[in-house]
């Protein structure tokens, strides 16, 4: 294959000779253009877009162009033979001569000077700007012919000295085809180097992005996702130290909040580290995936500053080791999050809580729960039936077998086949009306949430609005109070929120059967169904039952609308 090679000569007398030379030269498919400095860095940048493989030029301008493209760019030096040239011209001129140029120029000239005693100064410039100060003040001083590259010959002509260019000969270009050359081979085989080893990444790797130290996207290839599933990898700075682990686990959430596995690996090459992300979807089962909601281990929120929910914490804390729980506390009172407490604290925020109804589970086979899944909280097991349940029992070890924890939940303390068996950690967790004292806290994080994620503008509620609410008994337990803050904050457009508010709300409550309000109507089409489906739940006692049978859609769709 012939390199494609692009000559961009500085100055225009080089054309004639690199066409002759050019007729010589067999491997290159060399283009000839004429152009100094910033014109022939133009001439490069098009060069490199049209899938020119190298450059050749010289001096200043091929500095600027190898700053300026991606493709080698080669320099034609100046050989001594280049220098002899214009020396022996310059020999025979009687007056004050000086070379100037930078060091690839002066320090050749010095050595062929020195060994043949010209009568020629050198000056050397590290900057195309000294040049011209330089050259003033050389004609102060009486020189007269100065020799050197494109912009000293332009600019003694300038000021009135006689210039005289530096030319390449034709030595020094086809050293440079020969440099070209050497350099596009080199570069080509690296390509096809790399282009092997996309295409085994493209057979072997799936989902894969791969970060610098500075968390810049140096590559990516992705399978089974159309495009990055998560705009931004937390980039955490450890994962660079050398004393950190080389591998690990972490969880996120796609666009559509699909938990999503990321196995993050250093790597440490010579120039520094990269990070290497491999992406891939946490799978449930097909059949059941509707119901089994998968959540990513952040550590939940649990307002705690009742003695009851305390105790309730401190008996989890003491009893982490085991594997199977039983929670039993009201609808509402907190078992999901209590379940996905002792989730975070078994295992440190790493692996997944998938939650999933106990009829649901009956049609769950152990293989089809990912292995990411290491906690599954099974909801309301006393409403199902008692034959079911105890098959459900037996099919549990095999669960268990795979390390899998077992939350059940339960609504009513009842006499549970197997439940009392040794191992099972029963936990009792309290209504609300045992633990009033949470519920100021209770309120000002549920205002904070609405604020945060609905942008209400309610901040806070008057300590007599409180008191109603401590007086009052609670059987849907949080979520009653969840739903009851959540409309205040859609009727209260001020700040804070009156008791007058309060006991409007506490009194409707109170009528047997209570309207839905046109500020439920408010917010997106999911907020307004959740709100319609939490004020038909209120409306049957907290029944989710009979919630459902009313909304006609089954318990699990209830659930899973309730709880996204
Ligand atoms: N201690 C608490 N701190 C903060 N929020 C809480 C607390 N307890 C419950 N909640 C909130 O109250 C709501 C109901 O809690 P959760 O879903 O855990 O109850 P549950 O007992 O599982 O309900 P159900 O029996 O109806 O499924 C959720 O929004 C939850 O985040």
């Amino acid at each position: 294959m012939r390199i494609k090679a692009l000559f961009i000569a500085p100055y225009a007398a080089m054309e004639n000779l690199i066409e002759t030379c050019r007729a010589e030269e067999k491997d290159l498919d060399l283009q000839i253009r004429v152009g100094n400095l910033q014109e022939g860095v133009a001439i490069a940048k098009q060069a490199e877009a049209e899938g020119v493989d190298v450059i050749i030029s010289r001096g200043g301008t091929a500095k600027l162009i190898g700053e300026a493209v991606d493709i080698p760019v080669v320099d034609v030096h100046v050989s001594g033979y280049d220098m002899l040239r214009v020396l022996t011209l310059a020999n025979d001129f009687p007056r004050k001569k000086a070379i100037v140029g930078f060091p690839a120029i002066t320090l050749g000239a010095k050595a062929i000077i020195d060994l043949l005693e010209i009568p020629i100064d050198i000056f050397t410039i590290h900057d195309e700007d000294e040049t011209e100060s330089l050259l003033r003040k050389l004609k102060e001083e009486g020189y007269q012919l100065i020799m050197g590259d494109v912009v000293t010959f332009e600019t003694a002509s300038r000021l009135g000295l006689v210039g005289i260019l530096i030319q390449s000969g034709r030595e020094a270009i086809f050293d440079a085809f020969q440099e070209a050359k050497t350099v596009s081979r080199w570069m080509m085989k690296n390509r096809q180097e790399i282009e092997r080893l996309k295409a085994v990444l493209q057979v072997t790797a799936g989902d894969v992005m791969v970060l610098a130290e500075n968390g810049q996207v140096v590559y990516e290839q992705w399978k089974h996702f159309d495009s990055r599933p998560v705009p931004h990898v937390g980039l955490d700075h450890h994962a660079f130290r050398e004393t950190a682990a080389v591998r690990e686990t972490s969880h996120a959430s796609d666009a559509e909040g699909r938990p999503l596995k990321i196995v993050k690996t250093r790597v440490a090459v010579e120039n520094g580290a990269y990070l290497v992300c491999e992406f891939s979807r946490v799978h449930m089962n097909s059949p059941a995936e509707a119901v089994l909601q998968v959540k990513t281990g952040t550590p939940p929120l649990i307002i705690h500053q009742s003695e009851a929910m305390d105790a309730c914490l401190s008996m989890i804390d003491r009893c982490l080791s085991a594997s199977r729980f039983v929670l039993i506390g009201p609808r509402g009172a907190g078992k999901e999050l209590i379940a996905r407490y002792i989730h975070n604290r078994k295992f440190s925020g790493e692996g997944l809580l998938a939650s999933v109804q106990a009829a649901d589970m009956l049609a769950l086979e152990p293989d089809e729960v990912d292995a990411e899944i290491k906690t599954l909280h099974i909801h309301a097991l006393d409403m199902m039936d008692s034959s079911l349940r105890a098959e459900l029992w037996r099919r549990m070890d095999a669960f268990q077998g795979k390390g899998i924890t077992l939350i059940f939940s339960m609504v009513e303390e009842q006499h549970l086949w197997g439940a009392y068996e040794d191992g099972i950690v029963r936990i009792h967790v309290p209504a609300l009306a045992e633990r009033k004292e949470d519920i100021r806290e209770l309120v000002t994080s549920f205002l904070l949430y609405f604020n945060q994620t609905q942008g209400t503008s309610a901040i806070k509620m008057t300590d007599k609005g409180l008191a109603l609410l401590m007086d009052y008994s609670w059987p849907g337990n949080v979520s009653e109070l969840r739903a009851l803050l959540q409309e205040a904050v859609l009727l209260e457009k001020g700040y804070v929120i009156e008791h007058a508010l309060v006991e409007q709300l506490l009194q409707r409550k109170g009528e047997a059967a209570g309207t839905i309000s046109g500020e439920l109507l408010n917010g997106t089409l999911e907020q307004i169904e959740k709100a319609i489906i939490e004020k038909v739940l209120e409306q049957e006692g907290f029944n989710q039952t009979k919630a459902a049978k009313r909304l006609n859609i089954n318990r699990s769709t209830l659930w899973r609308k309730l709880k996204d």
